[in-house]
């Protein structure tokens, strides 16, 4: 039986997302997710797409170990396990590739090594990664497994963008330089809003603003990274669910030196309990907006902080980029929040950027223009379609490395 399909993995923080596609035309069969894992109240919401049947369970799941044996289960339940001998491969997200990895690579001891040293600089994420390989290597030992890096796409900055300004040696010693990460989701989106314009992706210069809960923008020219907010971890940049962005990083000597605090609990205040949690208690860009709209001083003062923070990211790409075709939304605030994108680039119309209320307003899957007619820069929403992007990248790999079960 040829074998077609990859299942594709997600692995957050405290989240599994997956994705099984049939690579032949491109088809999801199944897709779901897994949250608040770690917490007494975790989810699991499983769809078998094309009978459009959704199942729910809730209930505590321990770790990502337990949530992939969860998924595998509900998989098995609609003859879609990891046991099929369809199931060309599994992909799996990284979040960190630190300077090693720029391509998508086929997984052994060695890369899993690598992904493991750098947990440092990337401790929400890359040890839910390596429980997500290793979980998914013990169902299926004799499957490719692929890792597809969020700092991939980024490889492409120039030194001016990806080095701070300290001494080289030390910065060469530590491994210190800006990386940037949702690669995968901005190399997609950037390709998208090409597409969307008609236009061929080396041709069109792009400011990709990716708003999730993590939140990054990115300079493309013609198709390759130039700049990205993100640096030598997921916490520089924009203000995010969680995490503060951009900062002087005196405020770390400061709470050391004056607030007794140790450099454990500053990492985690910045990492988890700042952004807009810190700010208002929220981290749902769903939840600000009803506070907002009714007047609660608290959320308002966080959205204007986040908002402030992408105009000045939109201008900056801009002077980096010089000539500006596009800037897309993304992710779950970038698609759905038109008062985030509304307020982004108000008063942006010297540099040629607005958008039209009513396309913005209007709810749609695709992507779309939301800028008005013949304006000078295209504003759009792109939906960002990482788990596709993951498993087109791994059956690249596995079929171009000879497996010869792919016939
Ligand atoms: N309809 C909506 N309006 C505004 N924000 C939304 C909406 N739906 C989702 N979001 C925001 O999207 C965020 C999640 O985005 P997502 O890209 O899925 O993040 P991640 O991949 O980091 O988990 C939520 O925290 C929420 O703030
Ligand atoms: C790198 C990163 O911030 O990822 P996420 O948005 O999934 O947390
Ligand atoms: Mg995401």
């Amino acid at each position: 039986m040829s074998s077609t399909r990859v299942l594709v993995l997600n692995s957050g923080s405290s989240s599994v997302k997956y994705q099984l596609i049939d690579m032949r035309d491109g088809e999801r069969l199944a897709a779901g997710l897994v949250e608040r894992i770690g917490e007494r109240t975790s989810r699991l919401r499983h769809t078998l797409v094309a009978a459009g049947d959704t199942r729910e369970q809730e209930g505590p799941i321990a770790d990502h170990e337990a949530a992939l044996k969860a998924v595998a289960a509900e998989l098995g339940r609609d003859g879609l396990g990891l046991d099929s001998p369809e199931l060309a491969a599994i992909g799996h997200r990284v979040v960190h590739g630190g300077e090693f990895f720029s391509e998508p690579t086929l997984i052994d001891e060695n890369v899993l090594t690598e992904i493991e040293r750098l947990i440092p600089v990337a401790p929400l994420h890359n040890p839910a990664n390596l429980t997500g390989i290793r979980t998914a290597q013990a169902l299926r030992p004799d499957l490719p497994q692929v890792a597809v890096f969020d700092t991939a796409f980024h490889t492409t900055m120039p030194e001016s963008a990806a080095r701070y300004a300290i001494d080289p040696k030390i910065a060469d010693r530590y491994r210190i330089r800006r990386y940037g990460f949702h690669g995968t989701s901005h190399a997609y989106v950037s390709r998208e809003t090409a597409r969307l314009l008609g236009r061929a992706p080396g041709d069109v210069n792009v400011i990709v603003l990716h708003l999730g809960n993590g939140a990054s923008a990115s300079a493309v020219r013609g198709g390759r990274c130039v700049d990205t907010s993100m640096g030598l971890t997921p916490l520089e940049g924009l203000v995010m669910g969680t995490r503060s962005g951009d900062m002087d990083p005196a405020v770390i000597f400061h709470l050391m030196r004056v607030g007794g605090m140790s450099a454990d609990e500053i990492d985690t205040l910045l990492n988890k309990r700042s952004g807009l949690f810190g700010l208002c208690g929220d981290n749902d860009m769903r939840e600000i907006r009803r506070r907002v709209d009714e007047d609660d001083e608290q959320a308002g003062l966080a959205f204007d902080i986040y908002i402030h923070r992408l105009k000045k990211y939109i201008g900056a790409y801009y002077a980096v980029l010089g000539r500006v075709d596009a800037v897309a939304f993304t992710a779950g605030v970038g698609e759905n929040s038109a008062p985030v994108r509304e307020a982004a680039v108000a008063g942006l119309e010297g540099l040629g950027l607005a958008v039209d209320g009513g396309l913005n307003a209007v709810r749609g899957d695709g992507a779309r223009l939301i800028s008005p007619a013949g304006a000078r820069v295209a504003v759009a929403v792109v939906p960002t379609d990482e788990e596709m992007e993951i498993a087109t990248q791994t059956y690249a790999l596995v079929n171009e490395s000879g497996n010869p079960d792919l016939t």
